[in-house]
């Protein structure tokens, strides 16, 4: 626990690292997958539940929040960790990428972000300042810069007109957020699928002297290939003793392969959402619980799993349950999918402290192809 926001390199093993990100809420282990709270909650569990499974920071939607129940409103009932009742790390983003996928997005010009609320379709308009004056009202530890991110493909030109835009929007959000000693502002890399503008962007951001650096524009569509160059590309031009954070990734693939790219930090609702679908992450690979083969089969997803969901139900009742759809098929296989992405950050954890990253990544991905599921 202290009282500022640091990052700590611990060990590296080849470009994997191994570190801690401590602030007065808490210590984050890195690297470290963040549960998605969308609006305040990790939908289908209990936040006491996303603790014991060993998430040490879970992630916040700024556009939800700001709509429903309002900045101003949590802030008046004690702030995010007060009201949902999580007191460690809260990383909330700047609600940029989300008014761009769920909201009617009216105007985007130099001045921010205008749109009507997928809520009640009420116009809202949203600066950089606004962005992290609303990150502060929910009292979060980690905010992000209001940027664009910009859906693949797209043109060069337009990647760089959006870019540019995103950096002269972080010197924005950078005075804006001013000096919290405890709390970051995390800048954020675009620049799409094009090189020298990635480059461009992370000099430009490196310059900027922020606490953290995220790389944003990427799981918008391009080939796997794609983005891992692209962070390959990136990560050289940002500094060692900052944490890194890849935004909306990934499957277990994409978090391995971008650990070894020297990524530190992930958020994903990919474990969330798909349990809510059906769909179990093992260490045997992705199991489809809708698929009829399941309607008898007894054995549990994983029998040496920690995880209840794991270890004490029948795959033929959750099939049963995701049939009916019963809310506690999603609660289960919610937790069971959490569970998978805990352990696999663990696994990575101790991999990069003992020198053997490159040996876990190859046996996680072999028993992965192996299926036996
Ligand atoms: C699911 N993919 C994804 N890409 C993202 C990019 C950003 C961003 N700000 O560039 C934010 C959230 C994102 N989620």
């Amino acid at each position: 626990m202290t009282e500022t926001f640091q990052f700590k390199l611990l060990a590296t093993d080849g470009a994997a690292r191994r570190g801690e990100v401590s602030m007065p809420r808490g210590t984050v282990r890195t690297p470290a997958f963040m549960p998605v709270g969308t609006v305040g909650t990790v939908k289908a569990m209990y936040l006491d539940q996303v603790r014991d499974l060993g998430a040490d920071i879970i992630l916040g939607n700024t556009y939800h929040l700001m709509l429903r129940p309002g900045a101003e409103r949590v802030a008046r009932l004690g702030g995010l960790h007060e009201l949902i009742r999580w007191p460690w790390p809260i990383l909330t983003d700047s609600g940029g990428f989300q008014v761009m996928s769920l909201s009617g997005l009216r105007k985007l010009d130099e001045k921010g972000v205008t749109f009507k609320s997928h809520v009640d379709g009420a116009l809202h308009h949203m600066s950089p300042e606004r962005s992290i004056e609303i990150q502060g009202l929910l009292d979060s530890d980690i905010q992000m810069q209001l940027d664009e991110c910009v859906a693949l493909p797209a043109s060069p030109d337009e990647i760089e007109r959006a870019m540019e835009l995103s950096l002269r929007w972080a010197e924005r959000c950078k005075t804006a957020f001013g000096d919290q000693p405890g709390k970051a502002m995390f800048g954020i890399v675009q620049g799409g699928d094009v090189a020298r503008l990635r480059e461009r962007s992370a000099q430009a951001l490196a310059g900027l002297d922020l606490k953290g650096y995220a790389i944003g524009g990427l799981a918008v569509g391009e080939p796997q290939a794609v983005m891992l160059d692209m962070i390959a590309t990136t990560v050289p031009h940002l500094p060692a003793d900052r944490p890194r954070y890849l935004m909306g990734v990934g499957t277990p693939d994409d978090i391995l392969k971008s650990v070894a790219r020297g990524i530190d930090m992930f958020d994903c609702v990919m474990p969330t959402r798909s349990g809510r679908h059906g769909l179990a992450f093992t260490r045997r690979g992705r199991i489809n619980l809708r698929n009829a083969r399941h309607a008898e089969d007894m054995r549990p997803l994983d029998e040496e799993s920690s995880c209840p969901a794991a270890r004490d139900y029948s795959r033929a009742y959750l099939h049963h349950l995701v049939r009916a759809n019963e809310s506690l098929g999603g609660m289960l296989l919610t937790w069971n999918n959490l569970s998978y992405y805990q352990d696999l950050m663990a696994g990575i954890r101790k991999a990069i402290e003992e020198g053997r990253f490159a040996d876990f990544a190859a046996e996680t991905q072999e028993t992965w192809a192996r299926g036996d599921l």
